[in-house]
């Protein structure tokens, strides 16, 4: 007797119709009594050998086709404890080997640098010899990332390494270590100058400090060169970011006078045509946003702004064609309280939580707008993490 894997629950364990979950089961495996997975047709053999002891991907074992449902799942579901449903398309995957922005860790053990995915530190760090989810220029800077690390990691020490590939190279960020010294920085200045090290800077604890940027780095976002601040949000993949883009412009059609909230560095600022308002809280952030604008001599005016304590008030709201919103995971329920009370005719939502996006979304229908349509996209490919791009209309 066996059951059958029905769905993949949030956290990516397998579920049967009865609920009895499985981990590393696929829809369409058989769950024995015993509590063995037999494989079924959308079971694929994981490409990566650290799967699944390294943290970096936890749904390796599906094939796209239920990857994707386990994705669009989510959003249902999410959409339904707030009665809300609507058309969801096939959700646009990011391919392998093409984020180019994440987290790893690394630690001292064994006279051994080891680098890996990690969440917290309690969880055991997998060196990672191989990645199928980094981009090549990504991955090429953790090995001799050891070698450097070495020198300055004490024993059962961690550090956090946050890598960013820019316009110029590699951007480094590591929090846990302390180079001090002529020898250290040599050992820095070598490194980042043999292995396209954009620029190196470390945070012991008192905000990012830069040992290497030989030229400012930058990240272009439709063709406009952003001054890149240590640390700050970027899309993590470029396919990732191009889907969203494409989705916010089909979204907002012909609108020239756009709101774009939470607008980061300006992904979708400076894709927009017309005149853009740009609202953000992160003050490197803006203001990379507002000199590349002023540069790039376009129509945008940034506006360094809590959302969150001092959403758009309904009058300001009124003045745009199109509202953008893209926050952060916990959503922007004062933002979406006002624009319910608010007439722009078209609202593009792209979010990185379905949980907080349905409530939000609860609210904008509950104020008389339709949620039209719904394009998931799965930039953190094979993790459980959800993204989507959403239209509202009135
Ligand atoms: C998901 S990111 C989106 C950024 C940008 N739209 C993009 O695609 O690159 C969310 C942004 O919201 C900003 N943010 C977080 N809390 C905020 C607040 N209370 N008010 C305004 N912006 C905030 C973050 O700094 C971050 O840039």
């Amino acid at each position: 007797m066996t059951d059958t894997i029905v769905r993949v629950a949030a956290r990516g364990d397998g579920i049967t119709a009865d609920g009895r979950h499985a981990a590393l089961a696929a829809p369409g495996d058989q769950l024995t009594i015993s509590g063995d997975v037999i494989p079924g047709p959308h079971h694929q053999a994981p490409p990566c050998r650290h799967f699944p002891r390294c943290g970096g991907c936890q749904l390796q074992h599906l094939d796209d086709s239920s990857y994707s449902d386990f994705i669009t799942d989510r959003i249902v579901g999410a959409l339904a404890a707030h009665s809300l449903e609507t058309d969801i398309r096939t959700p646009l995957l990011s391919p392998p080997f093409s984020r180019r922005r994440a987290v790893l860790q690394a630690e001292m053990k064994g006279g051994r640098i080891q680098i890996g995915f990690s969440e917290n530190a309690s969880h055991v760090l997998v060196d990672i010899e191989e990645c199928h989810i980094l981009t090549p220029a990504l991955f090429a800077v953790i090995a001799p990332l050891r070698p450097l690390l070495a020198k300055f990691l004490r024993k059962n020490r961690r550090a956090r390494l946050h890598l960013t590939e820019a316009d110029q190279g590699i951007d480094l960020l590591i929090e846990g270590i302390e180079p001090e010294g002529l020898a250290a920085a040599e050992a820095i200045s070598d490194f980042c100058a043999r292995h396209n090290v954009a620029r190196f800077a470390i945070d012991s604890g008192l905000g990012p400090e830069v040992r290497w940027e030989p030229e400012p780095v930058t990240i272009s976002l439709s063709g406009v060169p952003v001054a890149l601040p240590t640390g700050a949000f970027l899309q993590a993949t470029r396919e990732g970011e191009a889907a969203l883009i494409a989705a916010v412009r089909e979204a907002i059609g012909e609108a020239t006078t756009t709101a774009d909230l939470f607008a980061g560095l300006g992904t979708f600022t400076f894709a927009l045509p017309g005149r853009v308002y740009a609202g953000e809280a992160a003050r490197d952030a803006i203001g990379s946003l507002k000199s590349a604008a002023a540069l790039a001599r376009r129509q945008i005016f940034a506006d360094h702004r809590d959302l969150f304590r001092r959403p758009l008030t309904v009058a300001e709201l009124d003045r745009f064609q199109a509202i953008i919103l893209d926050p952060p995971r916990a959503g922007a329920r004062e933002q979406a309280l006002l624009m319910a009370d608010s007439r722009p005719p078209v609202i593009a939502y792209v979010s990185c939580n379905p949980s907080s996006f349905a409530r939000d979304s609860e609210m904008l229908c509950k104020g008389g707008y339709t949620l039209d349509w719904i394009q998931p996209v799965g930039q953190f490919r094979w993790s459980t993490h959800v993204e989507l791009a959403a239209r509202f209309s009135r």
